[in-house]
Formats: structure tokens, C-alpha cells, sequence
């Protein structure tokens, strides 16, 4: 197939609630829509989970642009591509930049599948004809109320309960939720927020029975985790400090942590994530996908990668409705008993909703090949 044109567009999107980790709070979401179309018109979708803000990664929506625009899209416009695993190829002359790369390369994905008439899922070798998925609650004012809100995604079904740490709102915070919710399964994730000095807080953890404590040191470390997986008998999941297979490989050599989680994103694609996928596996490990608040075209991306067998823990991918009033896809996704349909229909398996698109869009960039 011939990447005969890119159609780059900046959305902007407010959700329903804010959303509050160990690194502040966020509310509108801009992100980035990819539009990859071949010579007979078919067309993929790919959205970059970059945020406006570097908190997560260095990237932002800006470097994004900037790097699609002025470095990604010249390299693979016009290009003959037989398979989306040449596009990572086509790109190795950058560094880094994973979010950029990955909304072009998953984009390319979507773009494959449907031309070859099948559903993503199939095209990367999923497995499941439903997935489980669980919730990610940002922290809140009030115990009380983050109580509730557990208490209300439980009842929506979903199988698994995901809650942001930080000093000083941790040992007390799960304390009050397992006296809550005794067997429930419940994780913790600091997003970097604690250093190896917490190391007797952090072992106090321990305590509550949780799933696996994610990210809890630094966001590029695998050394320190790994003197705090020795010390915890809590498993550690890595997630900031996974941006390709080679990291993976290493923080299981140091035996810094015992799950992975999967972005897409910040490992620049959907063919990285499944040789990180294929890779654990072999290694016994298990792995789960993680979410960046994405609206719809990324949220069907983490469905399909997340149809493959050794996704074992639900994921972080929730329903259209947990953020979003309205969706930009075709029919929205939905969560029924904590488990999400894997789409059979071709590529992404959900319509992008131009109406929705364009009235979000507040930026956009058209590249067509030379003929
Ligand atoms: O609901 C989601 O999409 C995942 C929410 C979440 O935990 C998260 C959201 C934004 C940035 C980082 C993270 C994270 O997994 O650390
Ligand atoms: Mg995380």
C-alpha cells in the first residue's frame, strides 16, 4: 500500500470530570488525529495520547505536531509499505518521540487491517472475543468520596479498581478503602511520586493486599525499583520506565519489576507493544494496557492490542462515557459487566464521527504525496 496522504488534525476536548494524579490536575484535553489515506482511498485512524503538558513524558501536543509535521510524515509520504512493522523501520532515524511515532504507526495499522478485510484485532493476533476492563480514579477531595466513586464503577461492573497515590494520601487512603471493599481486586499507582527514603511507607503497603503498586520511583529508573521489588511483596508494575522491548528486557534482568504495563504511546506503537506482549509471555510475566484518558480512535486501539492472550489483568480502557459527554467514534464503546466486545468489523472496528471530529477540531495540517 502507498501512504498517498496524511491528515494531521489538533482536537480539543473537555471532559466530563478532572482528572488528578501525583502531578496535578487536568480537565481539557487536547490532543492529536491522525488520517492516513492509501492510493484507492482507504483510510486508517491513529490519536496521539501526548498531553499539552510534559507531566507524563517529555512530549507534548506541541513536539507532536511538530515532529509529525516537520520530521515523521516526510519520511513515510509516498512510501510503499507491504506491513505496519516497516513504519517503526521508517522511522529509527529519530529518537524517541514515541507518542508522535505511534499516531502515524498505529494509524498505518488501522489502515492495513482494513485493506486486508480484517479486524485490528485479527491483524495483530488477538485472541479474545471480549476483554475485561477495570477503572483508573484520580485522586479526590475527600476519602469519603473517593469511597463512592469506587463504590459507583463497581457497580457499573467494572473488574478492577485502579487509585492514584502520593505522599501523605497512601497508607491511610487504602487502609480506608479495603475496610471498604475487602476483595476487591485494587492497585495503586504513583506516578513517580515516592523515592528508595519511602522505602519503610511503601512496605507498609503491603498490608492491603493489593494487585501491584505501579511506578511508585522514578519515571526513567529500573535500578532503584529493583532494591524496592527485594524489599515489597506487593509486585511492582512498571509503566513510565517502559518505552521500548529493551527496557523490558533489562527491568526483568534486574528483577525491577514483576508486570508491565502496555501504552501504545510510550512505546511508539503498536508493533513494539506486541513484541513486548510476545516477549513477556515467553518469560511468564503478565502484562495489561494501560490508558492516557484517550477518546475514541485510541481507546479501540488498546481493545484490539488487548485481544492478544497475555494481557492477563484488566485494563484501564473504560467506556467512551467515563470521560467523555460525546465521543468522536461510531457507536461509542461500551462496558457491559466490566467486559468490552472486541470489534469484528474491519480495522479499529468503530466509525470516526466526522460530525464530532470537525467540531472539535481547532487545528489542522493536509500532506499529500508527489504523484
Ligand atoms: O483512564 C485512563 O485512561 C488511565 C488513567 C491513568 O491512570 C493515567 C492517565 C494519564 C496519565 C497517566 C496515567 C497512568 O496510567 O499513569
Ligand atoms: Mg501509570
Amino acid at each position: 500500500m502507498r501512504i498517498a496522504e496524511v491528515t494531521v488534525r489538533r482536537l480539543r476536548m473537555r471532559m466530563k470530570e478532572p482528572f488528578s494524579t501525583s502531578f496535578g490536575t487536568m480537565q481539557d484535553k487536547q490532543f492529536l488525529v491522525i488520517e492516513v489515506q492509501d492510493e484507492n482511498g482507504n483510510c486508517g485512524w491513529g490519536e496521539s495520547v501526548a498531553f499539552e503538558a510534559p507531566w507524563y513524558t517529555e512530549e507534548t501536543v506541541e513536539t507532536n505536531v511538530h515532529m509529525i509535521n516537520d520530521f515523521l510524515v516526510p519520511l513515510l509520504l509516498g512510501k510503499d509499505i507491504t506491513h505496519p512493522d516497516e513504519v517503526s523501520m521508517l522511522f529509527s532515524s529519530i529518537r524517541k518521540n514515541n507518542m508522535a511515532k505511534a499516531a502515524l504507526e498505529t494509524a498505518v495499522w488501522d489502515l492495513y487491517a482494513k485493506r486486508n478485510r480484517m479486524s485490528l484485532a485479527e491483524a495483530l493476533g488477538g485472541t479474545r472475543k471480549e476483554i475485561e476492563v477495570g477503572i483508573s480514579i484520580g485522586l479526590q477531595a475527600s476519602f469519603s468520596e473517593l469511597v463512592a466513586k469506587v463504590q459507583g464503577y463497581l457497580d457499573e461492573g467494572y473488574r478492577r479498581i485502579k487509585v492514584k497515590i502520593k505522599p501523605g494520601f497512601d497508607v491511610e487512603l487504602l487502609r480506608t478503602l479495603r475496610a471498604a471493599f475487602p476483595d476487591v481486586p485494587l492497585m495503586a499507582d504513583a506516578n513517580s511520586a515516592y523515592s528508595l527514603d519511602d522505602i519503610e511507607l511503601l512496605k507498609e503497603l503491603d498490608a492491603f493486599n493489593l494487585l501491584m503498586i505501579e511506578q511508585p520511583l522514578g519515571h526513567d529508573d529500573i535500578v532503584d525499583h529493583a532494591v524496592l521489588q527485594r524489599e515489597l511483596k506487593t509486585p511492582i508494575c512498571l509503566d513510565e520506565s517502559i518505552l521500548s522491548l529493551n527496557d523490558v528486557r533489562k527491568a526483568l534482568t534486574l528483577r525491577s519489576t514483576k508486570v508491565i504495563n502496555v501504552k501504545i504511546g510510550r512505546v511508539g506503537g503498536l508493533s513494539e507493544a506486541k513484541r513486548i506482549h510476545d516477549y513477556c509471555m515467553e518469560q511468564g510475566v503478565p502484562v495489561w494496557c494501560g490508558g492516557m484518558l484517550e477518546a475514541g480512535i485510541g481507546r479501540a486501539h488498546n481493545i484490539a492490542l488487548t485481544s492478544l492472550p497475555n494481557f492477563i489483568y484488566p485494563g484501564d480502557t473504560a467506556g467512551s462515557s467515563r470521560y467523555w459527554e460525546k465521543d468522536i467514534i461510531t457507536p461509542e464503546v461500551v462496558v457491559q459487566d466490566g467486559v468490552i466486545a472486541v470489534p469484528r468489523s474491519n480495522g479499529i472496528g468503530y466509525e470516526p464521527d466526522m460530525h464530532a471530529i470537525d467540531n472539535f477540531t481547532i487545528g489542522k495540517w493536509c500532506f499529500s504525496a508527489v504523484e
